[in-house]
């Protein structure tokens, strides 16, 4: 699902009135009978209240359908005065027609006490500043009228900013917001969610594939998720599902290794080797179908040249969990990323992760190394610790930041947390899956084995991030149904289940 904002509202608006040669008032009327149509039919009595832009426009034009109908509806008309060009054909229309259309904030209170359902188009994505007067004065209504009346939103609850999610002072509480054509990226501002009630997004008549050259910024649903799986083919074996190098896990930390290796066995992957201390026993009891490649932490280079064989022989290594910041680490890690192709001939694939970042942080020249091949996946922190920007402004700024990082690193960037952020610098995927009761340790490592397992089956690097973001999520959004907290080991028993639901339903 394509994610914008108020620019990109505008941007489609344009393209569909220019270019595709659609009249704005065939787009207001697409927008009004598909808000419509999420109205249950046995709701009677509409108050419809409308503003002077093109979201009062749609307003008018709802209130028309629904009149239409045989509803019986009531317009309330904050002002008439410099409406836009389509706000005022619907409103003529409305009086035309004979719908009642009231104007007196005096005759509000009893309006409201009238309706069942309240439908507002105050403001959508032409909100430009704090909302003051006689406008916050009917929110402020609204809002005391909604604890017993059902309350719709047109395209976003009146107060909100579109593109961050900011409350402009004061905002309407919708049940249900219906917007149009976009997920709109303030959605994503976790502080706003009681405002927005049900989010529902439709339709004005516009093909994605007309508009999506438009923007490259997306909401990832279900179907986008089952669009880019690539199918298995009959007579494959386990060469063509990657051969899979992971260094994770340290003494004290192995569990993390542990883990990433068992949600990359579990993901699918071909053939799945970790770099382990060579006392490390517990990687063959936890994930007995995971081998091994020993390494002797107190002489390293007696390891380097086997190691080397092994990257060869690799179509993808996961580097990072558990494996701490000792030279020693270090220098496994900088062999690691030093062999840029394969023994196929093919450029080895990195996901970077935890420890990888932060020692990539303290040694910039690597990041000439890792170009155009990697992932990497720090969390809020992590990715702080990498551009220099403090949380807050990472948190403010997400999307500029991470695309820019990713651009000019030449790498992809998934940011993790809620919401994850997955960009090559030009496309971006926000997640919408994952809940806060899966923020417990491990589950970061679940994800990076999750990923590299993708990346070994050839899913582009793009693809495997989005893929391994949402089922990650989703197995946590499935499991809460029935339990309190989700650990990594209840995500990884799930993968499979869950990836069959996705790709198969
Ligand atoms: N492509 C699309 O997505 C379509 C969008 N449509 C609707 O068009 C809306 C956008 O319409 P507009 O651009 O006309 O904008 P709005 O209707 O959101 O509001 C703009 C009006 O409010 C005023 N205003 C802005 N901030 C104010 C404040 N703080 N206090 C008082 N007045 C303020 C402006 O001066 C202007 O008159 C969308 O939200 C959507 O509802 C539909 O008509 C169909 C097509
Ligand atoms: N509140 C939340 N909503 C959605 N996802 C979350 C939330 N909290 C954590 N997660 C997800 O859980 C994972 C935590 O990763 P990370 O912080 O690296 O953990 P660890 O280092 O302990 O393995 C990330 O994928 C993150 O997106
Ligand atoms: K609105």
């Amino acid at each position: 699902m394509l994610l914008g904002g108020n620019k990109t509202t505008r941007k489609i608006d344009n393209f569909a009135i220019n270019n595709l040669k659609i009249p704005s008032i065939v787009l207001m009327e697409n927008a009004a009978i598909s808000f419509v149509k999420h109205i249950d039919e046995n709701e009677d009595n509409f108050l419809i209240i409308c503003g002077k832009g093109n979201n009062g426009g749609d307003g008018y034009a709802i209130a028309r359908q629904l009149f239409s109908k045989g509803k019986n509806v009531k317009i309330f008309c904050i002002s008439n005065e410099n409406m836009s060009n389509d706000c005022m054909i619907n409103y003529e229309i409305c009086k035309n027609m004979g719908i009642e259309i009231f104007y007196k904030i005096e005759e509000l209170d009893k309006l409201f006490f009238e309706c069942n359902v309240v439908i507002e188009g105050i403001f959508g994505t032409g909100l430009n500043s704090e909302i003051k007067g006689i406008y916050q004065e009917i929110i402020q209504k609204i809002n005391t009228a909604s604890n017993n009346k059902k309350v719709y939103s047109i395209d976003i609850p009146s107060g909100i900013n579109g593109d961050t999610g900011e409350i402009m002072g004061i905002s309407v509480k919708a049940d249900i917001t219906i917007s149009f054509v976009t997920y709109k990226k303030g959605f994503l501002n976790s502080k706003i969610k009681d405002f927005l009630g049900k989010i529902i997004i439709e339709n004005i008549g516009l093909n994605e594939t007309s508009i999506n050259h438009l923007l490259k910024e997306y909401y990832l649903t279900p179907d986008m998720i089952k669009s880019f799986r690539i199918k298995r083919n009959e007579d494959s074996h386990k060469g063509d599902f990657g051969k899979v190098l992971i260094f994770a896990g340290s003494s004290g930390f192995y569990g993390a290794g542990n883990i990433v290796a068992k949600s990359c066995v579990r993901t699918g992957a071909g053939l799945t080797t970790v770099i382990t201390d060579k006392n490390n026993f517990s990687l063959n009891v936890f994930v007995p179908e995971a081998m091994s490649f020993p390494i002797n932490f107190d002489n390293i280079n007696e390891n380097l040249e086997k190691l080397e064989n092994e990257i060869l022989n690799s179509d993808v290594i996961a580097i990072g969990p558990g494996i701490g910041k000792s030279e020693q680490a270090f220098l496994i890690f900088e062999k690691l990323i030093s062999i840029k192709k394969n023994n196929k001939g093919n450029t080895i694939k990195l996901i970077l992760d935890a420890d990888a970042l932060n020692l990539l942080s303290e040694n910039r020249k690597l990041f000439e190394k890792i170009r155009n091949r990697s992932i990497l996946t720090p969390h809020l922190v992590e990715f702080s610790r990498l551009t220099g920007f403090s949380t807050d402004e990472i948190n403010k700024n997400r999307f500029e930041i991470t695309k820019n990082f990713a651009k000019k690193y030449e790498i992809i960037l998934l940011l993790k947390g809620k919401n994850t952020i997955i960009t090559n610098g030009e496309e971006l995927f926000a997640n919408s899956t994952g809940n806060s009761h899966m923020a417990n340790g491990g589950m970061g490592d679940c994800l990076t084995g999750i990923i590299c397992s993708l990346v070994g089956q050839k899913y582009d690097l793009m693809k495997s991030a989005g893929i391994g973001a949402y089922l990650h999520g989703k197995i946590a959004d499935e499991l809460v149904k029935k339990q309190y907290i989700v650990n990594a080991s209840h995500i990884i028993e799930n993968i499979s289940e869950c990836i069959l639901n996705i790709f198969q339903n």
